[in-house]
């Protein structure tokens, strides 16, 4: 229980503070997931987990911060039990294996001459499916929950309290930046990776949290 916690908090608040970031940073795409959940949802009932499979946009900006910012940018250390190759170089039996997805994630021939920007649209389109299915994917392209037997076994439920946290959000509040300038991308050091200095924003809350509080004060 223990590892789950500490696997878990630190990732998901450190991915957050990014989406919240990039968001505010980007008017043109919170605008646009606002006017997803306002027609998907509306202002009348707060967003509930059965409404996720039809935020297609709010997941391609939870995919695309996932991609500029990993919140385990090495993934984990792992060790080669027996001699084996990867991707055309022999590893002995015993070798430290860390992926630098980080790096994957934002090579220019993967993801084109914006690779360095926040382009949520590009995850649009079909996950493709089996084997063999297109290495153009890019839900394909993305590792920010490592691959194989050791990949992370919350991914799961971190896509889904990312997507349920982000679609409250923004449903119930209006984010703007406390500054004329973009915030600060600077990540800072850690295993998990931080931004350097913690977002500050501007939020004024939207209609719903003012039925939400009468709501609430109407059952105490
Ligand atoms: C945004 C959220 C999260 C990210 C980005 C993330 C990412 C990762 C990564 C990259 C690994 C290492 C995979 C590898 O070795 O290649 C990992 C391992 C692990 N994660 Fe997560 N994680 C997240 C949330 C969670 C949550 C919510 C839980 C549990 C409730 C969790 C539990 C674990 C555990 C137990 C491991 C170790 C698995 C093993 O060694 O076999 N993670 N995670």
């Amino acid at each position: 229980m223990r590892t789950f916690l500490l696997a878990g908090t630190d990732t998901s608040t450190v991915t957050m503070e990014w989406v919240l970031t990039n968001l505010v940073n980007s008017p043109r795409v919170l605008e646009k997931a606002t006017a997803e959940i306002d027609s998907v949802i509306g202002q009348d009932r707060l967003i509930e987990e059965a409404d996720l499979p039809k935020l297609p946009y709010l997941h391609h900006i939870i995919d695309e911060t996932l991609r500029l910012f990993p919140s385990v940018p090495l993934l984990l250390p792992h060790l080669s039990s027996e001699d084996c190759t990867v991707g055309g170089y022999h590893l002995p039996a015993n070798t430290m294996v860390i992926v630098n997805a980080w790096a994957i994630h934002r090579d220019p021939e993967l993801w084109g001459a914006d690779a360095a920007s926040f382009v949520p649209e590009r995850f649009e389109g079909e996950p493709a499916s089996g084997e063999g299915k297109s290495n153009k994917d890019p839900h394909k392209l993305i590792l920010p929950f490592g691959m194989g037997r050791r990949a992370c076994p919350g991914a799961p439920l971190a896509q889904r309290l990312l997507g349920l946290t982000l679609g409250a959000l923004v449903q119930c509040f209006e984010w703007k930046r406390d500054t004329k300038q973009e915030v600060n991308w600077t990540e800072g050091a850690g295993v998990t990776m931080p931004k350097e200095k913690p977002l500050t924003a501007v939020i004024r809350s939207r209609p719903i949290m003012m039925k939400l509080a009468c709501e609430s004060s109407a059952t105490t």
